[in-house]
């Protein structure tokens, strides 16, 4: 298609969205008005679908759940009135206990003020808060955010480091819906060891946010922690950034928790639109349809051209491959759907695998996130009539250009700005889209079934670990192979990841298991002294 014809295909498919300046271009995707006339019995049932959910239709059926993320920007739409009520009243809790605690209220041990706050959280409780704390941060923060996302003991110890001695000043906020999760309830373990090592209560600088009665909200309870915020049953992890998850770090961060939420709601108000070409989420849904056949045969690369952005990628791969990738559709039929997602930003990515798009395999479709404001003030010029910024936008439409020319397809779109209102509108886009695309494709969006199995795995393999100290300590000083504890403690069909669990033992001093060298690596030995 030529310029001319494109910019024609332009104006007839752009969505825009005037109240929050936001657009989204699909003319570089290169679908049919036939493929739109054929998806539009499904795009109806789709738009069903998402009208029952918000109504509170049990739309997670095999955890039997609704889904009310929605509802969290627009607590009146909630289809109970103490849902409702529930929504606001944590709101005005988090604004409450942020403002108290910022004007040293709410006050730590030892010192008098909370100055810094560290998020421990894994999965939708950590990259929702994540991603806002690095869009939206700047050095006037009221406080300054750290992160335990991991059970990487390493990890912990350089965000620990990082804080000093600003451990006393320091607000631990312990993230976890089910409250159960290890790789969060090891990093409060290690957190809370990190305040009593200098002689500090943990609870007296610990909140949590977690569902009703979970092991978390007891462990808060029992320990007097300063305060328990709710999670709720009908909101999934990845959806959660604009309950307390996401609400309560922002704001105790300052930055503007309303208006995330106003965005998120007026992109609620677009995306309900039944006018197909109209509503952003549905159009999205429709091109993610389009390139990927409907069986993510393509993956989905993004592109914010804004550093602040880079962490939306992060965040969107959560939320859209727990959400569809999919095993069974909602007839149980084996389908493996799913949508791989990734990318960081532009044009940093330009130097990177944008080679790989141009002219290597021909599997995913891009797409752009423009953002117009480049920068608080003015810009200088780094050659004639151009500053840093027009050259972020050149390089945005030069790489769309270039892959579009090699028959790449690609949307883009464009919001005025990384503010509060914007980001909210871009989640609150994509939660719609996944949850429409879903329908479209038959899936349930809302569970996440897979994701226990490597869960349960893990604790086989600790087990072994347990099995193995306990008999290498029963057998002190005497060294065997892999080979043969794996028999010794019952578990010889196991005995690669006795084999493993070893190594790893070997390596670290935790357990005072060492290892004799042999032959081949096969034949190590190890033993407890
Ligand atoms: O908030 P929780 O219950 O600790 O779960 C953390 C994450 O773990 C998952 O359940 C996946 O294991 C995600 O869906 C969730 O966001």
């Amino acid at each position: 298609m030529s310029q001319r014809e494109l910019w024609e295909r332009y104006k007839k498919y752009l969505c825009v969205c005037p109240s929050l300046g936001f657009s989204l271009d699909v003319s570089r995707m290169k679908f049919t008005e036939d493929f739109l006339e054929q998806m539009r019995w499904p795009m109806e049932a789709a738009l069903d679908a998402m009208e029952a959910l918000e109504q509170g239709a049990l739309s997670n059926p095999d955890e039997k759940r609704r889904v009310g993320h929605y509802w969290l920007r627009a607590p009146e739409t909630a289809p109970e009135a103490e849902i409702g009520r529930g929504i606001r009243d944590t709101l005005a809790d988090v604004h409450w206990f942020a403002e108290e605690l910022h004007a040293g209220r709410i006050a730590p041990q030892t010192a008098e003020r909370f100055t810094h706050l560290l998020v421990i959280g894994i999965g939708g409780s950590a990259l929702g808060p994540q991603l806002v704390a690095d869009a939206l941060g700047t050095s006037a923060d009221a406080m300054r955010i750290f992160f335990f996302d991991n059970t990487d003991p390493d990890g912990m110890d350089r965000v620990l480091t990082q804080l000093g001695d600003k451990l006393p000043e320091t607000l631990t906020l312990v993230i976890s819906k089910s409250g159960g999760t290890k790789e969060t309830r090891n990093g409060m373990l290690e957190a809370e060891r990190a305040y009593q090592g200098r002689k500090l209560d943990f609870g007296a600088h610990a909140v949590a946010i977690t569902g009703e009665n979970s092991e978390l909200d007891r462990y808060a309870k029992k320990n007097s922690w300063l305060r328990t915020f709710p999670m709720w049953d009908w909101i999934g992890g990845r959806t959660s950034v604009l309950s307390a998850v996401g609400l309560l770090p922002a704001r105790l961060q300052g930055l503007d928790v309303d208006g995330l939420l106003s965005g998120a709601r007026e992109m609620d108000r677009a995306t309900r639109n039944r006018d197909v070409m109209k509503n952003p989420a549905a159009v999205m849904a429709l091109m993610w349809h389009h390139a990927s056949n409907g069986r993510g045969a393509k993956d989905m690369v993004l592109l914010p051209y804004k550093d602040r952005l880079q962490l939306f990628s992060k965040y969107l791969q959560q939320l859209v491959m727990e959400s569809l990738g999919k095993e069974l559709d909602k007839d149980g039929k084996v389908v493996n759907q799913g949508l791989a997602v990734y990318g960081n930003k532009g044009s940093t990515d330009q130097h990177a695998y944008v080679q790989q798009l141009r002219e290597g395999v021909h599997n995913f479709f891009a797409t752009f996130i423009e953002v117009l404001k480049d920068r608080e003030g003015p810009s200088m010029k780094v050659e004639e009539d151009t500053t840093t910024g027009d050259y972020l936008v050149g390089f945005l439409l030069g790489t769309r250009r270039a892959l579009y020319e090699k028959d790449r397809e690609s949307m883009t779109l464009t919001v005025p700005d990384v503010s509060a209102r914007s980001l909210g509108a871009l989640i609150a886009l994509y939660e719609r889209a996944v949850g429409i695309y879903a329908s479209l494709v038959n899936i349930n969006a809302y569970h996440q079934p897979g994701v226990e199995a490597g869960k349960k795995a893990a604790g086989v393999v600790l087990e072994i670990q347990r099995k193995l100290l306990s008999h290498l300590r029963g057998q002190k000083g005497q060294a065997q192979t892999a080979e043969q504890l794996a028999a010794a403690v019952g578990a010889a069909d196991e005995v690669e990841t006795v084999f493993k669990v070893l190594e790893h033992l070997a390596a670290n001093p935790d357990h005072g298991v060492t290892r004799a060298e042999a032959a081949t690596p096969f034949e190590a030995r190890f033993s407890v002294a």
